[in-house]
């Protein structure tokens, strides 16, 4: 395990009350704004000394409150990039670069300033100051200099929360890289689940100051009784594809479990493997195969679960021949197809409705 947290804080009125273990890979922190998850990060990486707990990265004990020990953040090994990307002004990228091996310790790391320069891209903004960078090249050089510190593992509190769609459909993909490249684990903080889905492996909802669910992104993002904290109209399911094809006409065929899917203006190569997050609110569920649609993508489908919302909306957990789906309907559909476990069926999805920014490189 990498990072291990189990603490409690008080605020006046507000009470933290989180235990989490973040396995490698990239670990999301979800959740409404106000749940706690500034002030989690926050703990784990010494910035707020929490009333009581025990924080571990990788069996060192950063923080035991019952033992008295609290290590300052410079030396818990951590690298933090912020939303605000906190660079010094008055310096240049290289100088802020070099700025975040102040603490670096001199042990051998697998990341060489060269490969962290290559990796974010940054050579060519070496000699530029803060103020001449575009939102999306200032959080490359604020990444960079935390991973400079050569820490054990990236804490990251809404880095792309600033930029438009845009810059961080350009810096996403920087950041799936990083998180193969380096074997490094990050935890990522984010209330945006379009990114959440393209980058965690790991998903941990905070609501309220508690730890809701947390465990494998697939799981969760499918899980039906979830849909309302992760929002009705954001949820959905993640599947992994090979993209086998781009046609002249601009529609991409991806190759999954069930069968193929066609989505337009897919930007992998052909042999890539790829991560597409599917709305739930783009499926649309039909007890038969439906002729004469406009959809091309119709894949056959067995109901696995059945969730009736407080309102007018049902969320339906779907398998695709071993992927999981998620449907959101309105109940009265659900009622008037009688929809239930174990019922074959076929799920609808639009192919137009993919954005660009659910498609995602699965690098690992
Ligand atoms: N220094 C503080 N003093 C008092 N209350 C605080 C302090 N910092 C945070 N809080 C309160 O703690 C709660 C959790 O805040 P936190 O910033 O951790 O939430 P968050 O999930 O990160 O929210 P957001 O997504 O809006 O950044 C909020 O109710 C906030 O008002």
């Amino acid at each position: 395990m990498s990072l291990s947290v189990n603490i409690t804080h008080h605020f006046d009125g507000f009470t933290l009350n989180a235990a989490f273990d973040a396995p490698a890979g990239v670990t999301a922190l979800f959740g409404r704004s106000g749940a706690g998850k500034t002030t989690l990060v926050n703990a784990v990486a010494g910035l707020l000394r929490p009333d009581a707990g025990r924080i571990t990265l990788k069996e060192r004990v950063l923080l035991d409150s019952a033992a008295g020990t609290c290590l300052p953040p410079h030396k818990r090994r951590l690298g933090y990039v912020f939303q605000d990307a906190r660079l010094f002004p008055h310096l240049s990228v290289a100088a802020n670069l070099d700025y975040g091996t102040r603490y670096a310790p001199s042990d051998a790391s697998a990341m060489s300033r060269d490969d962290i320069i290559d990796l974010l891209g940054l050579a060519p903004l070496l000699d530029r100051r803060p103020r001449h960078l575009s939102g999306g090249e200032t959080q490359r050089v604020a990444i960079g200099r935390a991973l400079l510190s050569r820490p054990e593992m990236l804490l990251m509190d809404e880095p792309l929360a600033a930029l438009d769609a845009t810059r961080k459909a350009d810096i996403l993909p920087y950041l799936e890289r990083l998180k193969t490249a380096f074997n490094l684990p990050i935890l990522y903080v984010s209330h945006a689940l379009d990114e959440i889905s393209r980058l965690a492996d790991t998903l941990v909802l905070l609501s309220d100051g508690t730890v809701h669910s947390a465990g494998p992104i697939r799981t969760l993002l499918s899980d039906p009784a979830l849909v309302p904290l992760l929002g009705v109209r954001e949820a959905g399911a993640v599947i992994d594809a090979i993209v086998t094809e781009h046609a002249s006409d601009g529609l991409t065929t991806l190759r999954i479990a069930a069968g193929d899917i066609y989505l337009p203006g897919v930007q992998a190569q052909v042999g890539d493997s790829v991560r597409v997050r599917i709305r739930a609110g783009d499926v649309i569920i039909a007890r038969d195969r439906p002729r004469g649609l406009s959809s091309v993508n119709i894949l056959p489908v067995t109901v696995m679960a059945v969730q009736m919302g407080d309102g007018p909306g049902a969320a339906i957990a779907l398998d695709a021949a071993g992927d999981a789906l998620l449907a959101r309907i309105t109940a009265r559909s659900a009622h008037d197809l009688g929809l239930r476990v174990g019922m074959p069926c076929f799920a609808v999805l639009k192919a137009t409705s993919v954005a660009q920014t659910s498609i995602g490189q699965h690098l690992t």
